[in-house]
């Protein structure tokens, strides 16, 4: 039955040496099963697990009452061709009756690899706008929370930009929405070339608004970064596009910066930089507002 069955396992006497392994489990370890009896089965674990159950395994002998069986864990393995493969172990210590007296234990292994790459593609579909790939409101909020308590724990700055797109509806109607959504991908790039460091973050923040967030950054290095996104965002070409070669877009936008405890939240920062865009917008638009 083990040979036919979708699980890596695997069994192994009291010094941790494998006597019987199926097909599945010598796939997963990177050899032929017959290469694999008689070798230590956690040699084929990554340094971070080898230790911890080569400990386990040397010093249940000495004390009985030492838990070995566990429930699914996950380990990642070092394969016979140094690759590594994530996957879930659960290990059991077979009853004496089926034994003969002596210690057996089995482990039964599933892979994860797949697992772990769709979940790590949801995660990133999950934070990720669809329109622009950049990041989404969710994703935005969550690292504006991480940026803000770093910055409050470490004395340090932090500014926020809104941005909104001038007369978008008018944009909209002239050109349509697919040209439209084609403007919000082709800004949303610019946004993103004018990120200053690796730790800011570009985001849209809901229809044809934007945020960036900069941590370490004064007002003043917020500014800089909210000139060069205007100005790029002015000098985009839609042509490509079919449309007039002489076409503009501009955006408003409004920015707030934590430097001395002004703000208490992080929403309160959000707010701040969403009244200085309003402020923006009502003082004639493509312009930038910074809230004092
Ligand atoms: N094509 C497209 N349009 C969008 C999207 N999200 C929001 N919009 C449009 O953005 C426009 C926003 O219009 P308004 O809120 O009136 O603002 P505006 O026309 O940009 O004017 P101001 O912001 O005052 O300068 C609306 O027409 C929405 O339909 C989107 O994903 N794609």
């Amino acid at each position: 039955m083990i040979n036919v069955i979708a699980e890596g396992i695997f069994i192994v006497n009291a010094d941790g040496v494998i006597e019987v392994i199926n097909p599945m489990a010598a796939k997963f370890f990177g050899d032929s099963q017959d290469a694999l009896v008689g070798q230590r089965w956690f040699h084929f674990l990554h340094d971070r697990h080898r230790e911890q159950y080569e400990y386990i395994f040397l010093n249940w002998k000495d004390n009985k009452n030492q838990p070995l069986s566990h429930g699914p864990k996950e380990v990642l393995l070092t394969r016979a061709d140094s690759t590594w493969l994530e996957a879930d172990l659960s290990i059991s210590c077979l009853p004496e009756s089926l034994t003969q007296g002596s210690p057996m234990f089995v482990g039964v292994l599933h892979n994860l690899t797949e697992h772990k790459a769709e979940y790590s593609e949801l995660r990133k579909q999950a934070s990720t706008d669809h329109l622009t790939g950049l990041a989404n409101r969710y994703n935005l909020e969550k690292t504006l929370n991480k940026s803000w308590n770093d910055s409050i724990v470490n004395g340090q700055p932090i500014s926020l930009i809104l941005i909104d797109v001038d007369y978008f509806k008018h944009f909209n109607d002239q050109f349509g929405h697919v040209n439209g959504d084609k403007c919000l991908q082709k800004i949303a790039k610019v946004i993103d070339t004018c990120l200053p460091s690796n730790d800011s973050l570009a985001a849209r923040y809901g229809g044809e608004e934007f945020a960036v967030i900069l941590p370490r950054s004064h007002a003043a290095d917020a500014v800089l970064v909210a000139k060069q996104i205007q100005q790029q965002i002015n000098i985009i070409n839609f042509s490509e596009l079919g449309l007039p070669l002489t076409l503009r877009v501009s955006v408003s936008q409004g920015i707030s910066c934590e430097h001395s405890g002004q703000y208490r939240t992080p929403e309160a920062l959000i707010c701040s930089a969403d009244t200085a865009l309003y402020r923006a917008k009502a003082e004639g638009r493509d312009r930038i507002n910074l809230s004092l």
